[in-house]
């Protein structure tokens, strides 16, 4: 019998102990020069492939490493560099690749301190715009457009990477992002022709794709992979169109090569057609996701093609479940033959954590249950050869007996966590008053100003901060220095705020790593790695908390902090806690549940929380649900049945409180066109929102939806290290007070400070508390 091929569609890049991240950084504080960085990257892509070798894959890719983005190093092959960032027409220099990503101070594009978002307008090489991929919590740069947009072929990375691998005797599958999907997560961004059709841009981007496969293919290319994922979207009939003339031109284009399209990240429904008869030698099915369309998938299968199939979750820790796997495969090698079978993981695998080998502080009991990436590697290799009959029957027993372990396992299970979530009613997720009523007890009890001033909750979290947290997890810092050292931290910012004439203070969270890994850490249920990280964007890495089991909350987990955190001043301190349909889609979360169910335990948990802080004397909660959005699932059909148990659990943890304790929430990187009537059903009091990058764009939904909640349209950039003016927040704040009733406004940032400096913090805070203070006098001269 023949043996049936495996190959993965991408490996994480980070390293296990990030040290991409760890080598980039020294980079951009000019601590090491560029050939010291090139060949950090040189040595981990050696590494990870030969630790897929050593695993047994048969076709390992390359060009799936990055040293930010590949949606970036897309733009960078294409030459489609924005023109302000001074690119002089050659082979585009890392250099300007980071400064795409982060922003140059000046055209020069050197490694300037700048963050991850965008620069503001003010600066001449503000980075381009960052946006999540899919629904996962990996973001990428957007590629931006014009009507006069040219392409030409302008990086060799694809090129050298392929040969790096030859030369170590390996015939690599190139991977690069296909033109439909590359152009639909692009934007135009042309003020000239601000309705220009960004598809028809296909004709002058197709050459470069062409010329990319056709070198490729001539320096010996075997198989090349072009990842599609808009396939799991709801698709236009223009992006069909650009789906066939694409690729009948590429594969024209492929001559030797053969082409794999690879979709994942969800079902294909009525797009199935269209990419079963794309014209190419091969097709990457997620059968993880998509698993309910596998029957239909195989019965229209061509049979002039390899079908991949992508059984291991690319996007979750879990150890696969072989049996399930197999039933899978067996079905597809029944129907197309083991020649015409490929087995893999349903997405790259750059979405899951490197490697549990250096787990030495998991739960033994749980580590038994997981996968990271390279595990999974193995799995996809014992797969194939259970599947082909020349298998390892000892691995599938031990599979076998590790599922019933975690199945039966009475740590996931707990039965008085089930029955409350069982008896949730109506009554619980309600407020005793309307918005209305609890205005006027709010504004009795708090007597705040008109626009009064807050933040989002974290202050920066200084290299200082960090080394402590890690001296204390290293225990060079004993339970009392730590406590001592975050108390200290915490009473200046206190002291700061109240001196400034914030109105309502922060505590600055400097005792959390994460907002969602610091929850994490004190729930039972879940359990935390040392080394789980995961790229979210660039250089920035979060180590997801692992849902493993049935939700409680041992004890309160902010009470002692927010209560500190109140006696250190007059003014109503604003607790702050995760919501859980954040702490939800941030986490790695059990398969097997709905993520509903989980989702209400959270709120559970929290709720606890919630009437614990009330209890000592806290009057104002924010409750952050700064993922709600992007929970959002790809199709549109699904989005009311998510949104339902969202709002739900945001209503069971917020609305249990009296009617004069102020609940806040805080949203950000949303659009809320499509989901402001779920916003206003979730009744918080006063909702913080991202607004200053948009110029207050982002507002207009809550206006036209006549939203009537209080809100605090952000008015500080802070993914931007620029300081905004007086007199640029106080436009911002005019701009929302001209459609937001004055009594209805906060005064606020966009987001959390913890990534930015004080010394940027300090002055940008100091502004808009004059800012403030001016349109207050203003407003009371003018009655
Ligand atoms: N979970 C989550 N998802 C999110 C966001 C978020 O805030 N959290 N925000 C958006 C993405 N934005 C992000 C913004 C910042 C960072 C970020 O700063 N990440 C840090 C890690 C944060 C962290 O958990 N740090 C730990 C561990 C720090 C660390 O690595 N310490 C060093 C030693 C440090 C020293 O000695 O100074 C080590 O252990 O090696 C801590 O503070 O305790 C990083 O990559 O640098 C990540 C995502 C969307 N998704
Ligand atoms: N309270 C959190 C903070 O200020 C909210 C961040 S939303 C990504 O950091
Ligand atoms: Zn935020």
């Amino acid at each position: 019998m023949s043996k049936i091929r495996t190959h993965i569609l991408g490996y994480p890049r980070i390293g296990e102990q990030r040290e991409l991240k760890k080598a980039t950084e020294l980079y951009w504080k000019g601590e090491i020069p560029a050939p010291a960085l090139e060949s950090v990257g040189k040595e981990l892509r050696k590494h990870h492939w030969k630790k897929q070798q050593a695993a047994g894959i048969d076709l390992v890719p390359c060009n799936d490493f990055s040293f930010y983005d590949q949606v970036l190093d897309a733009i960078c092959l294409f030459g489609n560099v924005p023109a302000r960032f001074g690119w002089d027409g050659g082979s585009v220099s890392l250099q300007t690749l980071f400064a795409i990503a982060r922003g140059a101070r000046d055209s020069k594009a050197a490694g300037s301190e700048c963050c991850g978002g965008s620069c503001g307008s003010g600066s001449a090489g503000f980075a381009s715009e960052m946006t999540k991929w899919f629904d996962t919590n990996y973001h990428y740069i957007v590629p931006e457009f014009k009507a006069d947009t040219q392409f030409k072929l302008s990086t060799t990375k694809i090129f050298d990477e392929f040969k790096e691998a030859q030369a170590l005797g390996l015939n690599a599958k190139p991977v690069l992002v296909g033109p439909v999907t590359y152009l639909t997560l692009g934007k135009v961004q042309d003020s000239a022709n601000p309705d220009f059709d960004r598809f028809e841009l296909l004709d002058r981007l197709l050459p470069v794709y062409e010329e990319v496969i056709a070198k490729l293919a001539a320096e010996g290319a075997e198989w090349i992979q072009i990842d599609e994922p808009v396939f799991a979207l709801d698709l236009s009939e223009r992006q069909k169109e650009c789906f066939i003339e694409s690729y009948a031109r590429l594969a024209k284009a492929a001559g030797s090569a053969k082409l794999l399209v690879a979709t994942y990240f969800g079902e294909l429904r009525d797009n199935l057609a269209l990419f079963l008869g794309l014209p190419v030698a091969a097709l990457h099915y997620d059968a993880v996701r998509g698993e309910a369309e596998v029957d239909a998938l195989l019965n229209a299968f061509p049979a002039d093609k390899i079908l991949s199939l992508g059984v291991i979750d690319g996007r979750n820790i879990w150890k696969n479940n072989y049996d399930a796997s197999l039933a899978i495969l067996e079905q597809a090698k029944a129907k197309l033959g083991a020649a015409r079978l490929w087995v893999s993981a349903s997405s790259s695998l750059l979405h899951s954590p490197v490697s549990l080998a250096s787990e030495k502080k998991l739960d033994a009991e749980i580590k038994d249950w997981l996968a990271f990436a390279d595990e999974k590697l193995v799995e996809i290799v014992t797969l194939a050869g259970l599947l082909s009959g020349s298998g390892d029957s000892a691995a599938l027993e031990a599979n076998r007996a590790s599922q019933k372990r975690r199945r039966e396992s009475r740590r996931i299970h707990n039965p008085a966590v089930k029955a409350r979530v069982a008896a949730i009613t109506a009554a619980d997720g309600k407020r005793d008053s309307v918005f209305a009523v609890r205005q006027e007890v709010q504004r009795e009890k708090l007597g705040l100003p008109l626009f009064p001033t807050t933040t989002i909750g974290s202050f920066p979290q200084t290299a200082e901060v960090r080394a402590a947290r890690a001296k204390w997890k290293k225990s060079a810092l004993s339970d009392a220095e730590y406590d001592a050292f975050l108390k200290e931290e915490t009473r200046k910012c206190i002291e700061w705020q109240d001196e400034i004439g914030i109105d309502m203070p922060v505590h600055g969270e400097f005792e959390r790593n994460d907002m969602v890994e610091y929850f994490g850490e004190q729930l039972e249920g879940y359990v935390f790695s040392q080394f789980g990280w995961v790229q979210s964007y660039g250089s920035r890495c979060v180590k997801p908390p692992i849902l493993f089991g049935d939700i409680t909350r041992p004890k309160p987990m902010t009470v002692g902090w927010t209560s500190f955190a109140q006696s250190v001043t007059k003014n109503p301190m604003k607790g702050m806690l995760t919501g859980p349909v954040t702490i939800l889609n941030w986490s790695f979360v059990r398969d097997d549940q709905p993520r509903s169910v989980s989702c209400k335990q959270l709120a559970l948990a929290i709720r606890d929380e919630v009437l614990d802080l009330e209890k000592a004397g806290v009057r104002v909660i924010q409750i952050d649900e700064a993922a709600l959005r992007e929970g959002l699932p790809l199709r549109k059909s699904q989005w009311q049945e998510y949104l339902d148990w969202a709002v739900e659990s945001f209503r069971i943890t917020a609305n249990g409180v009296k009617d004069e304790t102020q609940i806040h929430t805080h949203m950000c990187y949303s659009e809320f066109n499509d989901i402001i009537g779920a916003i206003a059903g979730m009744d918080a009091d006063v909702i913080t929102i991202e607004t200053s990058r948009s110029n207050m764009e982002l507002l207009d939904a809550f206006v036209e939806f006549k939203y009537p909640n209080e809100i605090g349209p952000g008015v500080y950039d802070i993914h931007s290290p620029r300081i905004p003016s007086v007199e640029q927040m106080e436009s911002l704040i005019k701009k929302a007070g001209a459609v937001i009733p004055a009594g209805n406004l906060w005064v606020n940032p966009d987001c959390g400070l913890k990534t930015r400096g004080w010394e940027e913090v300090r002055p940008a805070l100091i502004n808009m508390v004059e800012a403030a203070r001016k349109l207050r006098a203003a407003a009371l001269a003018a009655v």
